[in-house]
């Protein structure tokens, strides 16, 4: 396990022998990329979970919930720590006029609930349940399954019949070049897929020719770059000293997110469900906020001092406000024809105008939960960081707002579409012009999904997984969704 854990960082998805079986084993090497929360996903997926939750398979919405697939789910209330916080902030939220959902893992759920966290295991022995664990240890011994570690593949091998016949990799040996029996497929994620296709030449002319890379496929690579950008709204909750103990002992349980966590999805006054609320309760004085603000997200120690010391003997609840359906687009492209050099990210965040003011609404209506009941009988408060660049501008005003929203604003880590179905790639994962290559990661998808995009990746591997069967032939496990 720790082995192939080791190997995950640089894993190479082509081997010198590939026959069809291997080319299926190398996609679902793409789907040990993907782990984290909620792997549940309502909409026709082929991603089938494990819900622990019985009273979610049985109840009225299991025609959204399995409980015979690979990865192991369960709602966060099965940690008793974390009931009555969780019910605070639902409170909260209804309040603020927002349903509260028993199962928001449903088509358009409309409200607010309890987040489902991907962790297999009972109490002690749990751990977060993994695409490494679940794909890809019960396929480790096969001969036909290779891992090669500390490789980097600098460029797809493509014949004058615009067809792909290996790639080129860097070893600590020196750069092989690896052919593909049947097809190559490229699973380097939203940046480097990208970076390796346009420095094998396929890519938009202009920016090859810029840098003298002969162009073999005029397309718009890079380009269509999406992601959940996201701006933090903080307020201070009750005075609970004892939650600074309960930050402690939920560390040590492995059983669950080691913070109370709730997640909603609501509108702005321009979209329908384009805004989502990822809500965290941090116990009076925990360093957790501290650490998630600078280390997650980056923040500066100032914005992060602030929301860790402001009322101290309060709990803190730190909103995640993000756009799911953001309208503006960034790109990626070539720093350089190095493959040693990283791409340039231009993220584009705001860069239409709608996006600025449904995130401004967003702000302010989470930034209203201090008028609740729930929150303005504890005397709960919106912290304000310190934005020296915004303190010329009247607080509270349309103005201050945007620069607010345009400080703070960052990723939550789910870049996609740079390689996007009908520009790049078709319906079945083949880059358009070229033969025998496909590219299966988020690179593919044409929009982003409503939730998070962990859950996609794995979708689109057992997709990709179904696509290379069905084109040679191979029934066994094709479409083999375990609850239909
Ligand atoms: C901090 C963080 C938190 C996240 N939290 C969540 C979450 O809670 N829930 C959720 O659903 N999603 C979450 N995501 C998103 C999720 O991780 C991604 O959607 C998913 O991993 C994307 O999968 P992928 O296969 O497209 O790319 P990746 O996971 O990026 O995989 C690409 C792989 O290719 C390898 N590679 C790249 N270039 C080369 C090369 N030239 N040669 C050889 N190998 C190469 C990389 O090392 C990597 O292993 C999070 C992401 C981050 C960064």
């Amino acid at each position: 396990m720790d082995i192939l854990s080791s190997t995950l960082g640089n894993h190479a998805n082509f081997n010198p022998t590939t026959t069809i079986d291997s080319v299926v084993s190398s996609l679902q090497l793409l789907a040990t990329v993907a782990s984290f929360v909620n792997v549940s996903w309502p909409e026709n997926s082929p991603v089938q979970e494990n819900m622990l939750d019985k009273k979610l398979v049985n109840g009225p919405t299991s025609e959204y919930h399995c409980d015979k697939g690979p990865f192991s789910v369960k709602p966060q209330s099965n940690n008793e720590l974390f009931v009555e916080k969780n019910r605070r902030m639902l409170k909260g939220y209804s309040e603020l006029g927002m349903n509260i959902l028993e199962d928001p893992f449903v088509p358009m759920p409309n409200g607010t609930g309890e987040l489902y966290l991907n962790i297999k295991g009972d109490k002690k022995q749990s751990r977060r349940a993994s695409t490494a664990e679940e794909y890809l240890l019960p396929i480790k011994n096969n001969d036909n399954f290779h891992i090669l570690k500390e490789a980097q593949v600098i460029k797809i091998l493509i014949n004058d019949n615009k067809e792909a016949i290996g790639v080129r990799i860097a070893t600590k040996f020196g750069r092989i070049n690896v052919y593909a029996d049947v097809e190559v497929i490229l699973c380097a994620g939203v940046f480097n897929s990208a970076k390796l296709l346009l420095l094998s030449g396929i890519g938009p002319k202009k920016d090859l020719e810029r840098l003298d890379i002969p162009v073999v496929q005029d397309l718009p690579v890079g380009e269509n770059l999406q992601d959940h950008v996201f701006v933090p709204v903080v307020l201070s909750g009750q005075s609970n000293v004892i939650s600074a103990l309960d930050t402690v002992v939920s560390l040590t349980e492995l059983s669950s997110f080691p913070a109370p966590i709730v997640s909603g999805f609501f509108s702005s006054s321009t979209g329908t469900l384009d805004l989502q609320h990822i809500t965290v309760l941090f116990g009076t004085l925990s360093p957790l906020i501290f650490y998630i603000m600078t280390v997650n997200f980056n923040y500066n120690l100032e914005v992060s001092t602030a929301y860790y010391l402001t009322d101290p003997e309060k709990e803190k609840i730190f909103s995640l406000v993000a756009l799911t359906k953001p309208e503006s687009r960034g790109r990626v492209t070539l720093r350089s024809a190095n493959p040693f050099d990283p791409p340039k990210i231009f993220n584009n965040f705001f860069a239409a105008e709608k996006d600025l003011e449904r995130m401004i609404d967003a702000v302010k209506k989470i930034k209203s939960l201090e008028n609740t009941p729930e929150y303005s009988d504890v005397e709960g408060r919106f912290i304000r960081p310190p934005l020296p660049e915004c303190d010329d501008l009247e607080y509270h005003s349309e103005d201050y707002w945007a620069c607010y929203v345009k400080s703070m604003a960052t990723t939550i880590f789910h870049p996609a579409s740079t390689c996007a179905m009908g520009l790049v790639v078709d319906n079945n994962l083949k880059v358009k012009g070229i033969k025998k290559l496909s590219v299966a990661d988020d690179s593919i998808m044409p929009f982003m999904p409503r939730g998070t995009t962990g859950m996609v990746s794995i979708m689109i591997a057992e997709k990709a997984a179904d696509i290379i069967k069905k084109e040679h032939g191979k029934t066994e496990g094709f479409e083999d969704f375990p609850c239909d």
